[in-house]
């Protein structure tokens, strides 16, 4: 196997082709760059090279800059490491070189790669290349000279665009707004870039310095209104994070005082904006994401992924039709299967809506709306499930229920079906407990709406097979799902982890804190909206089901009230019927409803848990404090009973699954910035004052008391209670 690096090969016509080999996605590691800058050295300085291109082996022109530099340096606090590649390497090296340079683009040339592009005097590129300025989702600004490059080759608005919203567009895009200069089939790439860069050295095509362009930039004032206008809706998009407003300022530096004072300001603000919290906890996300693939016993044994074409759906209810959506939009066929016509129809409306729904949202074309929709084939018995590959049952949570179902699917389906439930509380081997398939069946939780809500928690068992797993991981990526697999228990990873944040609101608000309050202050935190809010978006009847279940499960730790019943006594229904803790009209946003206020004090009259019966006086970050370092206690005591592999596996949980900000990294990631020893004294002061509801799991003492992060791996004695 060929060793990473940078070659260098010069044809008879006097063509230096540079190209990079880095696998999988040629990042730009520190020894790519210097080789990078060695060749263009060496090109320059030959007589027999005329012109140069750049070039990604293995289908790929590059990744852009290797990410692991980053988390080096979040690591050590040291962006000294950083290289000097904007002013040393891509505008003297390359910009301002004697030879002119063509990149040749395919696959993909994001952050760095595209920069490494955008430096060159042409852009060829093969069709459907993937380009982006990505680096803002990684919590740091372009650091390559993006910033000065992409506003004088495509303008502006559109450069803006790209970077703010860390947008990719396709080289047929990128050739309509000036980024790309021709697009060429993948095996002409090499030969029309060579063309092209000898055209530019004798001067059949003009050489272009990017930098030296201000054709595309329009006037100052116009510029100016751009920046203004992009700073109103970054203020809005982009709450808590720094790196929008630093790409601006880089960007305007540059409009103002020329590209080269806009280099410099870009590199500045680039090193400082690399040691945010932001950037540590967006890159630890980065990775985390991607590790959450690496599944021990699973993924590493050789095993390969069974095809999955057709697919069973048990229920045509929230979940069941946003599962069934997310399938056929992925090309996999369904069958969907009620109890009765009513409800068939009900589930089949529901599909089209959300289907159509994407279609008007222009997020699908109306021909793969209705190529999906073609995908799909309401039942009402079983006789279409002879030839599934796996069946996922969505049906209501009713454990009876649940097991006469699989008991059915054991003796109707081919013995190869993956036989998975949707539950997102009951124990898998209380569903299973009646059957010979254990080995078959699996938890595939979807978080509603299924068809948006990216994660997929994949529940096994100790007796679920390995292969059943990397199956139902390899559909989970297939229909565009980050899937976590994890173990079995009350609530899995993410509710449970999650049971005491809306619990531990309630507590706040029967102590006497206003819910409005502690919404706006929750929404301040980062989360999309606070969890009164949040609950009566999601309806009172998932409070109402999981109350129980979570009582007897976590016994001696839970705080109930009466409240969500005496909303419903009093026809309140949450968002559902216009009527919660917030009215919603049509057109307008949700405004607190002051004549929920009565009920819940009578329900604090009920609860009686304010000490002194007088209400208590906490400081905002007491609150956001209060709702949140339970969910900590709970996290850890998942992560001592080894309900997930890996700390960060809860920290993409959370984010994918309740909203958790990235940009705070996740919810252990979070509480490791924060500190174990902290936290502990904090919910021990209040376990003290409040009762068990904060008592601070062992976990989270010993972690606090040896000083040791809440993430750090799990000792072996911890480890052998894993249920994974
Ligand atoms: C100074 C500059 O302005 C700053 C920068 O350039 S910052 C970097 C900007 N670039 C990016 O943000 C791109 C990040 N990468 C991606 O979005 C995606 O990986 C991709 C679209 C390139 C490929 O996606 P996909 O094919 O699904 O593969 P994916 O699993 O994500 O990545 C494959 C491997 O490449 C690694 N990788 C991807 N991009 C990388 C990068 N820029 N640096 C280091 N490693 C990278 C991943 O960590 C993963 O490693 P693993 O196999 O060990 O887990």
């Amino acid at each position: 196997m060929a060793k990473p690096g940078v070659t260098m090969e010069v044809g008879n016509d006097g063509v230096a082709v540079i190209s990079i080999y880095n696998p999988p996605v040629n990042s730009l590691a520190i020894p790519i760059l210097a080789g990078i800058k060695e060749m263009f050295d060496e090109a320059v300085r030959r007589n027999d090279v005329k012109a140069l291109v750049v070039f990604g082996k293995g289908g790929k022109f590059s990744g852009g800059f290797d990410i692991n530099v980053f988390g080096n340096v979040h690591k050590t606090g040291d962006n000294s490491v950083l290289p000097d590649v904007s002013i040393d390497l891509l505008v003297n090296t390359i910009g301002d070189a004697k030879k002119p340079a063509v990149a040749a683009v395919e696959g993909l040339a994001l952050g760095g790669g595209l920069e490494l592009a955008m430096a060159c005097h042409a852009r060829i590129a093969a069709p459907r290349a993937q380009l982006g300025l990505p680096e803002l989702t990684l919590g740091v600004i372009p650091g390559f000279g993006g910033t000065q490059l992409l506003p004088r080759l495509v303008g502006l608005s559109k450069a803006i665009e790209i970077m703010l919203l860390s947008k990719s567009i396709m080289s047929e895009e990128g050739k309509k707004s000036g980024l790309i200069d021709e697009i060429v089939s993948s095996g002409e790439l090499l030969n029309v870039s060579r063309c092209w860069a000898l055209d530019i050295a004798e001067r059949r095509k003009p050489w272009l310095r990017t930098l030296h362009r201000t054709d595309k930039l329009g006037s100052l004032a116009e510029a100016r209104n751009i920046l203004k206008a992009a700073r109103q809706q970054a203020k809005q998009v982009a709450r808590n994070m720094p790196q929008h407003q630093a790409c601006l300022d880089a960007i305007e530096e540059g409009v103002v005082h020329g590209a080269y004072s806009g280099v410099l300001k870009e590199a500045k603000v680039f090193k400082e904006i690399v040691l945010s919290d932001t950037s540590k906890g967006l890159v630890h996300n980065f990775f985390a994401q991607r590790a959450t693939s690496k599944v021990p016993n699973v993924t590493d044994v050789g095993l390969k992924p069974r095809p999955v074409k057709r697919v069973a759906v048990i229920g045509g209810g929230l979940m069941g039709s946003g599962i069934a959506t997310a399938l056929i939009l992925s090309n996999i066929y369904v069958v969907l299967k009620e109890i009765n016509s009513e409800y068939l129809l009900k589930g089949v409306k529901a599909i089209e809506a959300n289907v159509w729904g994407l279609v008007s949202r222009k997020k699908l074309t109306d021909d793969k709306a209705q190529k999906a929709l073609s995908l799909l084939k309401g039942v009402l018995d079983y006789s279409e499930f002879k030839d599934v590959d796996m069946v996922i049952e969505a049906v209501v949570e009713n454990i009876s229920l649940k097991q006469k179902i699989f008991g059915e699917l054991e003796k109707i389906c081919p013995p190869h079906c993956i036989l998975a439930t949707n539950t997102s509380t009951i124990d898998l081997n209380i569903i299973g407990e009646g059957t010979k398939s254990q080995d078959r069946i699996v938890g595939a939780h979807f978080f509603s709406p299924a068809h948006v809500m990216p994660l997929l928690e994949i529940v096994r068992t100790e007796k679920t097979s390995a292969q059943v797993i990397l199956d139902l991981m390899t559909v989970g990526k297939i229909i565009k799902k980050v899937p976590v697999v994890v173990g079995n228990c009350t609530g899995f990873a993410v509710n449970r982890a999650f049971f005491p944040y809306n619990q531990g609101a309630h507590f706040l608000l029967h102590l006497g804190v206003d819910p409005f309050r502690i919404d706006q202050l929750i929404s301040n935190f980062g989360l999309p909206m606070g969890p009164f809010q949040l609950q009566d978006v999601a309806g009172y009847g998932v409070a109402v089901a999981v109350k129980e279940i979570f009582a007897s499960a976590f016994a001696g730790r839970t705080f109930e009230s009466s409240l969500v019943d005496l909303l419903i006594k009093n026809g309140r229904n949450g968002k559902s019927n216009r009527k919660g803790y917030y009215i919603y009209q049509k057109g307008s946003k949700a405004k607190p409803d002051p004549s929920v206020l009565p009920i819940i004090d009578e329900s604090r009259k009920l609860a009686n848990v304010m000490p002194g019966g007088k209400p208590i006086s906490v400081t905002d970050q007491e609150v956001v404090e209060m709702i949140l370092f339970p969910v900590v206690n709970e996290s850890c005591r998942v992560l001592d009973e080894g309900i997930v592999i890996r700390a960060s596996d809860l920290d993409v949980a959370s984010v994918l699954g309740m909203s958790f900000p990235t940009y705070r990294g996740g919810i252990v990631f979070w509480a490791d910035t924060i500190g174990a020893d902290y936290i502990y004294k904090k919910l021990k002061k209040w376990s003290e004052a409040y009762g068990n509801f904060y008592k601070p799991s062992r976990f989270l003492e010993e972690r606090a008391l040896r000083g040791i992060p809440l993430s750090a791996p799990t000792s072996t004695s911890s480890a052998s209670k894993s249920r994974l």
